[in-house]
C-alpha cells in the first residue's frame, strides 16, 4: 500500500504545460528519488505537493488524506514537510534557538515568549534531540548564518523534522556541497529512512543510486519512468536524457 499517492496532477503556466499528468507513489518506509534535467518540472512539482501552487487538476493523497484543497500549514499538519533549502532558518538565531522555535511551532503555543520557552525542559531536550539526529549537536550555540553550508543544510533537515513527518520532501538537499558535505548528507538521510518516507529530489546521481529504493524520471514535465534503480540506471531513454547519447528531444 502506498503512503503518498500523486495523480494526475497538472499545472499550466500560460500555454506552458509544466506538469503534465503527473502520477507517482511512495511507499511507507521507501526514499524515492525523482530525478530529471533542467526545466523538467521538478520544483514545479514539488511546489505543487507542498501547497505553494495549486494545481490545474489533480489530486494529493498522503496517508488517506486529501492534502489537494489544503494549505501548506494543514499539509505540514498532515504529516508532509518540506526543507527548504535553508531559507527557513533565521540565520541570527543560535542553532538552538532555531531549533527550539521549530518544536514550539509543532508543539501549538504561543512563539512570543523566548525567554520562557528556554526554560521548558521538554522543549529544550527535543531541541537538543533534533541536533543530535542531524549532527549537531556540538553547535547549539553557534550562530546558525555562520554555519557551513553543509551544516546549514543539516539543520534546515531538522527543523522539518520538528513536524515529525510522516513524508518528507527533500528538494536538491545536497545542493552547492562538496564531496565530503554530500557524503555526510547521504548518511543523515539514510538514516531518517527508518521514521519516514522520503521524497528526494536531487541532480547528485551518486546520492540517487545510493539513497533511492525507487526512482521516477521528469522530462518535459511527464513522468518518462518510474522503477527501481537498476531499471532507471538501465533505462535507454534515461541514459539518452543524462549522458546525452542522443538528444532530449529524441529521447522523448
Ligand atoms: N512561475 C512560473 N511561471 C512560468 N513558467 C514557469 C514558472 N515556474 C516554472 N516555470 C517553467 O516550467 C518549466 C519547469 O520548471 P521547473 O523549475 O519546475 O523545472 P526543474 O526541473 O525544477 O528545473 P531545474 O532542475 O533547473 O530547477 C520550465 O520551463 C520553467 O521555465
Amino acid at each position: 500500500m502506498s503512503l503518498f499517492v500523486v495523480q494526475g496532477l497538472v499545472k499550466r503556466f500560460g500555454a506552458l504545460l509544466a506538469t503534465n499528468h503527473v502520477s507517482l507513489e511512495v511507499r511507507p518506509g521507501e526514499i524515492h528519488a525523482l530525478i530529471g534535467p533542467n526545466g523538467a518540472g521538478k520544483s514545479t512539482l514539488v511546489n505543487l505537493i507542498s501547497g505553494l501552487h495549486a494545481p490545474d487538476a489533480g489530486r494529493i493523497e498522503l496517508d488517506g488524506t486529501d492534502l489537494t484543497p489544503l494549505p501548506m500549514d494543514a499539509r505540514i499538519r498532515a504529516g508532509l514537510s518540506r526543507c527548504f533549502q535553508i531559507t527557513s532558518i533565521f540565520p541570527k538565531a543560535t542553532v538552538l534557538d532555531n531549533l527550539l522555535l521549530a518544536v514550539q511551532a509543532q508543539s501549538g503555543s504561543s512563539l512570543r515568549f523566548l525567554a520562557d520557552r528556554r526554560r521548558d525542559l521538554a522543549l529544550a531536550e527535543a531541541a537538543r534531540a533534533l541536533a543530535a539526529r542531524v549532527g549537531l549537536a556540538h553547535a547549539l550555540q553557534r550562530i546558525a548564518g555562520t554555519l557551513p553550508h553543509g551544516a546549514q543544510r543539516q539543520l534546515d533537515v531538522a527543523l522539518a523534522l520538528a513536524a515529525r513527518p510522516k513524508l518528507l520532501l527533500l528538494d536538491e538537499p545536497m545542493a552547492g556541497m562538496g564531496p565530503e558535505d554530500s557524503e555526510r548528507m547521504t548518511e543523515l538521510i539514510h538514516t531518517l529512512r527508518q521514521d519516514m518516507a522520503i521524497l528526494l529530489i536531487e541532480h547528485d546521481m551518486k546520492a540517487v543510486f545510493a539513497l533511492a529504493d525507487r526512482i521516477t524520471v521528469l522530462v518535459y514535465g511527464q513522468v518518462l519512468v518510474s522503477g527501481d534503480v537498476e531499471t532507471i540506471r538501465n533505462h535507454p531513454q534515461v541514459q539518452a536524457v543524462y549522458l546525452g547519447t542522443e538528444t532530449t528531444e529524441a529521447a522523448v
